[in-house]
């Protein structure tokens, strides 16, 4: 059976819960529930603590899972990203009382609190900057205030918690982060254990890819074919199929979302009619 981590709670767990669905496997539906069984699909569930899921993962205990790219790297763990998952984004900086400080350079011989040591000692040590890096476990914006840190690094959403807190950013983004697909970089395993993991992995894949992209369907004149199929060329080919009405054809393409209501202008400039755009659910390209 495939084991499969999954976050338990916070800010990637209804998401990661979501796209499994999705991808057409059983969800827990009590989120106190800490293992479930999917053997229909020979999958097996844990709903783990997102920090602590790339050290599972690494050492074999599980096959693959969901984790923050941010906490991926935190953990120093051996583990490889196979797929960036396009939710839980956020950004990580160093964050002051505002107008207290400007750039990297002011935090040499400071106070740094922080939940994410890996990620900010590995900065330092890259810039050359020496500081003292304390670790906390949560709620980092506080401890300015409360005198034990003169800076801190944490994740930056929205911002709303920093601007709260009387703090504001300085400097770079050490790391721009979202939800990713982890495995094991050495991937050795039994036939039956790969087969499992590629189907999981397509099955996730085909989640995302219906997401990213929506059916187009429209009516043209054969003359116009070529034109319309180059502006919308599809992943493989179009499908054409004739119509009743002598010389026009009906095309039917996957096109990416973004951007799909300025694709039906140019469309309907090329000829194209009755253009339709419908959802698509799931798929495997
Ligand atoms: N607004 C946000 N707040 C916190 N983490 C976020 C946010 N948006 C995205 N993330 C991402 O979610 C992951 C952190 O998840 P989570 O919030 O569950 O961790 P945690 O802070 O250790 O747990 P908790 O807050 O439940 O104690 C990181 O990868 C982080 O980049
Ligand atoms: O930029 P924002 O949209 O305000 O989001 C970022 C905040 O959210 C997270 O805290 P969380 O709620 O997870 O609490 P924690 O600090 O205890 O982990 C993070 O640590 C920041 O404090
Ligand atoms: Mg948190």
């Amino acid at each position: 059976m495939l084991r499969v981590a999954v976050p338990n709670k916070g800010a990637l767990s209804v998401a990661s819960a979501e796209i499994l669905s999705e991808a057409g496997y059983k969800q827990r539906s009590d989120s106190k529930k800490l293992t479930l069984v999917d053997a229909e699909n020979g999958v097996e569930f844990f709903y783990l603590r997102p920090r602590d899921i790339a050290l599972y993962v690494a050492d074999g205990t599980l096959d693959i899972g969901i984790t923050g790219r941010d906490l991926l790297r935190d953990s120093g763990a051996n583990a490889t990203e196979l797929r960036p998952l396009g939710f839980g984004r956020s950004r990580f900086f160093f964050a002051g009382p505002a107008g207290r400080y400007a750039s990297l350079a002011d935090l040499h011989g400071l106070r740094i609190a922080t939940s994410y040591v890996g990620v900010v000692q590995a900065y330092l040590d890259e810039h050359g900057i020496d500081a003292t890096v304390t670790r906390l476990d949560g709620a980092v914006e506080t401890s300015i205030q409360l005198g034990v840190a003169d800076v801190i690094a944490d994740v930056v959403e929205t911002g709303s918690t920093l601007r709260q807190a009387g703090l504001a950013t300085f400097g770079e983004s050490l790391l721009d982060s979202e939800a990713v697909l982890i495995g094991r970089p050495d991937d050795e395993r039994t036939v039956e254990q790969a087969g499992a993991l590629r189907v999981f992995r397509r099955r996730v894949e085909g989640v995302l890819v219906a997401r990213s992209y929506v059916m187009m369907d429209y009516d043209i004149a054969e003359t116009d074919v070529a034109a319309a199929t180059a502006a919308a060329p599809g992943i493989e080919s179009p499908t054409i199929s004739p119509l009743q009405r002598e010389g026009w054809v009906a095309v039917r393409v996957m096109v990416p979302r973004a951007g799909a209501q300025r694709l039906m202008d140019e469309l309907y400039d090329l000829g194209a009619r009755g253009i339709l755009m419908t959802e698509i659910h799931a798929c495997r390209l």
